[in-house]
């Protein structure tokens, strides 16, 4: 079977799209989405992202994705922002959202995104709210009905004060003196593992520059370090706010590129704006 596909990228966190509008389950398999995302053996990205006809009422399409080890997480920010870029490049009308700028809704697994389209050709996301009882996220660092914040994990003989919140998908995030010293491969893997979080989890490790102003390196659950995580992003900012160390928009620095973060007041929903970008397109 030939498929075709165009490569996106949003701060270096990079998929495979996939126009997938004619079936209503994806077209490939995960375990073939495993093989396309290797870096060596096939085209390279850190999952495939399918876009599919909608199922909900007013939504325009639903998201799917596989990571590249082949699981299947709920959620991807960045992502999604890419596939509000692959829209317009298929030709797909916006929404008018009232504001001079397109609007896409679509489905995912962690519920409907609003996609915006600036006229900076960056990407604002509305991504729901932050879910924070241990239940939710799934973790067993505490009784379900309560919240992990500022608890202890103990990960690679050490132990790590880590906050728990889910943007659909799980992260657990722990703060550092140096972010550049956390030896991401050594420990990433024994925190996305850790029997305390059921589905495994997303790690963020970060350094607070400012109130303002968050570093961040990630271990991503079924991808393993990548240059940005957007829902990882939109969780750690939960994490510094619950926390007290940072305000509720701020500019997470990601080693891809920042992505603005806010934590509204209003809704108490999260909001990331960043970019995303066409690569090339392709057959295989
Ligand atoms: N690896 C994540 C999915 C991709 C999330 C990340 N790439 C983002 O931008 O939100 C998980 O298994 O939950």
């Amino acid at each position: 079977m030939t498929l075709e596909f165009t490569k996106y990228q949003g701060l270096g966190n990079d998929f495979i799209l996939i126009d997938n509008r004619q079936n209503l389950e994806p077209m490939i398999t995960p375990s073939e989405a495993e093989q396309l995302c290797d870096r060596n053996f096939g085209i390279g990205a850190d999952g495939v992202i399918f876009v599919l006809p909608p199922t909900e009422t007013d939504t325009d399409y639903t998201m799917r994705i596989y990571n590249s080890d082949a699981s299947e997480p709920e959620m991807c920010g960045n992502g999604i922002r890419c596939l509000a870029r692959f829209l317009v490049d298929l030709g797909v009308p916006t929404r008018s959202s009232g504001t001079g700028t397109g609007e896409y809704r679509i489905q995912t697994l962690a519920g409907v995104m609003t996609l915006t389209l600036k006229s900076d050709g960056q990407v604002t996301v509305d991504m729901g709210l932050p879910r924070l009882l241990s239940s939710e996220i799934p973790t067993t660092l505490c009784p379900p009905e309560s919240k992990a914040i500022n608890v202890p994990l103990s990960v690679a003989g050490k132990t790590w004060d880590v906050t728990c919140v889910s943007m659909g998908n799980p992260h657990c995030i722990t703060f550092v003196e140096d972010v550049d010293a956390v030896d991401l491969a050594g420990v990433g893997p024994q925190f996305e593992n850790h029997p305390a979080f059921p589905k495994r989890t997303n790690t963020e490790f970060i350094q607070v520059m400012g109130r303002s102003h968050l570093k961040m390196r990630v271990w991503e659950r079924g991808a393993g370090a990548t240059l940005a995580c957007g829902t990882g992003a939109c969780a750690t900012l939960v994490a510094g706010v619950l926390t007290g160390r940072c305000d509720r928009q701020a500019t997470i620095e990601l080693p891809g590129g920042p992505l603005i973060i806010e934590w509204s007041e209003s809704d108490g929903r999260l909001y990331m704006t960043g970019p995303a970008e066409r690569v090339f397109s392709g057959r295989i």
